[in-house]
C-alpha cells in the first residue's frame, strides 16, 4: 500500500506509530498538533468535517473559530483557506491528481484535505510557496508521522512548479473546442452546473465567465431593515453599512459578525440577501383583481426570512400571513424569526396543507438545487448532483399546483427559486400556465428600478449583474371566471 492510500490513524492516537514503508527523507523535527499553525489546523479540520460528515463549512467554521478562540488574524486566514479550498476543489483535485500521478480518490482523505489546502495556497494566494508547503507537511507529520508527510511534500513541490494559469493550460479542456468545459475548469464548477448557467443565460451566454467568477467572490452580508420598525437609512447609520441599491429595506455590510449588531440582536433587522427581499416585496406589489383582503400565505416558509418580511409588510396594513413548513425544526426557526409579527406557522406539507382556500397572495419559495447561491455555501457545488433536479422539479410543480388551488380568483402566486436552472424556473412556470390556466404577469414591473431583468415575463436575477443571489421569480394570477 502506498503512503497516500494508508487509512487515516484515528485522531487521539499519538503520532509516531508504525507508518509502514517510509519513502520520505528522515525528518528530525516532529511538531505536535498544538505547535502546528492554528489557522491551517482549523481549515484542515473543517474540510475534514465537510468530507467525512457532509457538514456545511459555513456552519462548522464559525463554531470552531469561537471554540478555539482564534485571534482575528488567524480566523481570517482560516476562513480564506477553508472557503477558498472548498470552492476551488475541482481545479485543485485535477492539479493534485496530475502532480501525484494518481486519481484523487486513491489518495487518503486526510491527506487530500491537506493537499487541497496546500495547493490552494500555492496557486491562489500570496502565501510564500515554502510556507505553504512547510505548514502542510507539518500538519501531516504531527498527525501521521514522516512517511505521509514526505508524500505531501513531494506532491506540493510538484504543484508549486507551475502557476495556476500554467496548470489551466496543461489540464483544462481546449477553450475553442469546449468553451463551457474550459470555463468550468478555470472558475471551478462541475460541468453540469456551468452548462445549466449557460442554458439559463441563453443569448447572454457570453457572460458565463462572469457568472462563474461571481461564485468565487467573497459575499458581503446583506441586512434587511424591518419595515415599520427601522428604515434602511437608520440601519445603515447604526451599523456603518451601505444602503442596498435595489430593495428599500437593504443594507450591505462589508465586515464583522452581523449577529453582534444591536439592531439584529433586537430583531429590528436580520441577515437576508437583497434578492430574497425583492422576492417578498414583489409578491406584495403584484396587481390583484379585486380588493386585497389581507390573507397571505408563505407555502415553503422555513427558515423564515421571507415570512418575516411579508409579516412586517402585512402588519403595516393590518393583514396576516400563514406560513407552512413541514420540517419541525425549520418551522421553529420561522416562529423565532417572525415572533411579534402577524405570522401563524403551520407544520404541514405544502402539497396537502389542509388550509382553507381563498388567499389573496401566496409565495411559493420552492425547495431547489440552490445553484443561485453557491457563493454563500462554498462546498455545495461539489455536493449537488444533476440527478437531484428531477425530484425537485416534481415537488416544485406539485407545490405550485397546490398554491394555485389555495388562491382566490384574481389572487396572485409568486413562484421563486434560488436557482437559475431552467428546469426549476421557466419550465415549472410554463407547466403551471398550461395545466392550471393561470395568467403570467410581467414580473419585471414588480421590481421597480432594478435594471437588466431580461425579456420577461419572469425575472432572473444574477449575482454578477445585481450583486444578489441568482433568484428567479414569476408572478401568476388566477383568472376570474
Ligand atoms: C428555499 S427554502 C424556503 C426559504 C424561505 N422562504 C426563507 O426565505 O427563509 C424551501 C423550504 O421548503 C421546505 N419544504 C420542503 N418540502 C416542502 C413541502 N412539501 N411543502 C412545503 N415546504 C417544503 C423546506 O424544508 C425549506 O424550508
Amino acid at each position: 500500500m502506498s503512503e497516500a492510500r494508508r487509512p487515516a490513524r484515528r485522531s487521539g492516537q499519538k503520532p509516531g506509530g508504525h507508518t509502514g514503508r517510509n519513502t520520505a527523507p528522515r525528518q528530525t523535527r516532529r511538531p505536535t498538533q498544538s505547535a502546528v499553525d492554528p489557522a491551517r489546523t482549523a481549515a484542515r479540520d473543517v474540510l475534514r468535517a465537510v468530507r467525512e460528515r457532509d457538514a456545511y463549512a459555513n456552519l462548522v467554521l464559525p463554531a470552531l473559530l469561537r471554540e478555539r478562540k482564534l485571534d482575528s488574524r488567524d480566523a481570517a486566514l482560516a476562513t480564506e483557506l477553508t472557503y477558498g479550498a472548498a470552492r476551488a476543489q475541482g481545479l485543485l483535485d485535477a492539479v493534485i491528481a496530475d502532480a501525484a500521478n494518481r486519481p484523487v480518490d486513491e489518495i487518503d482523505g486526510s491527506l487530500l484535505d491537506v493537499l487541497r489546502l496546500g495547493a490552494y495556497q500555492l496557486l491562489r494566494t500570496r502565501v510564500a510557496p515554502h510556507a505553504a508547503v512547510a505548514t502542510s507537511v507539518d500538519l501531516v507529520r504531527a498527525e501521521f508521522g514522516s512517511g505521509r508527510a514526505g508524500f505531501v511534500n513531494a506532491v506540493l513541490r510538484r504543484v508549486g512548479e507551475r502557476t495556476e494559469d500554467e496548470w489551466i493550460d496543461r489540464l483544462a479542456p481546449d477553450p475553442e473546442r469546449d468553451p463551457v468545459g474550459h470555463l468550468a475548469f478555470r472558475y471551478p464548477h462541475p460541468l453540469w452546473i456551468a452548462q445549466a448557467f449557460a442554458h439559463a443565460l441563453g443569448a447572454d451566454a457570453g457572460e458565463l465567465a462572469e457568472v462563474l467568477a461571481a461564485d468565487d467572490a467573497r459575499p458581503i452580508v446583506h441586512l434587511v431593515a424591518r419595515p415599520g420598525v427601522i428604515t434602511a437609512e437608520e440601519l445603515a447609520l447604526v451599523t456603518g453599512g451601505e444602503i442596498g441599491p435595489w430593495s428599500p429595506y437593504a443594507v450591505h455590510i462589508e465586515h464583522g459578525d452581523p449577529g453582534r449588531l444591536e439592531p439584529v440582536r433586537e430583531g429590528m433587522a436580520a441577515v437576508q440577501d437583497e434578492g430574497s427581499q425583492l422576492v417578498a416585496r414583489a409578491l406584495t406589489l403584484a396587481p390583484l383583481i379585486g380588493e386585497d383582503k389581507g390573507r397571505w400565505l408563505d407555502l415553503c416558509a422555513g427558515p423564515g426570512g421571507k415570512a418575516a418580511l411579508l409579516g412586517a409588510l402585512a402588519a403595516l396594513d393590518g393583514f396576516a400571513v400563514d406560513a407552512v413548513e413541514p420540517v419541525e425544526h425549520r418551522a421553529d426557526l420561522v416562529r423565532k424569526t417572525a415572533r411579534d409579527l402577524p405570522v401563524t406557522v403551520h407544520v404541514a406539507d405544502g402539497r396537502d396543507s389542509g388550509l382553507e382556500p381563498g388567499y389573496d397572495r401566496i409565495l411559493v419559495d420552492a425547495p431547489c438545487t440552490g445553484l443561485g447561491s453557491l457563493r454563500r455555501r462554498p462546498e455545495s457545488r461539489w455536493r449537488r448532483r444533476p440527478e437531484d433536479v428531477a425530484d425537485l422539479v416534481k415537488l416544485q410543480k406539485e407545490l405550485l399546483g397546490a398554491a394555485i388551488g389555495l388562491l382566490r380568483p384574481g389572487g396572485v402566486v409568486l413562484y421563486s427559486t434560488c436557482s437559475p436552472h431552467v428546469s426549476e424556473t421557466v419550465a415549472v412556470v410554463s407547466d403551471a400556465v398550461r395545466r392550471h390556466g393561470v395568467e403570467q404577469l410581467d414580473t419585471r414591473e414588480l421590481l421597480p428600478g432594478v435594471p437588466k431583468l431580461g425579456d420577461g415575463p419572469g425575472v432572473q436575477l444574477w449575482t454578477h449583474r445585481h450583486g444578489t443571489d441568482a433568484m428567479f421569480m414569476a408572478a401568476l394570477r388566477k383568472p376570474v371566471e
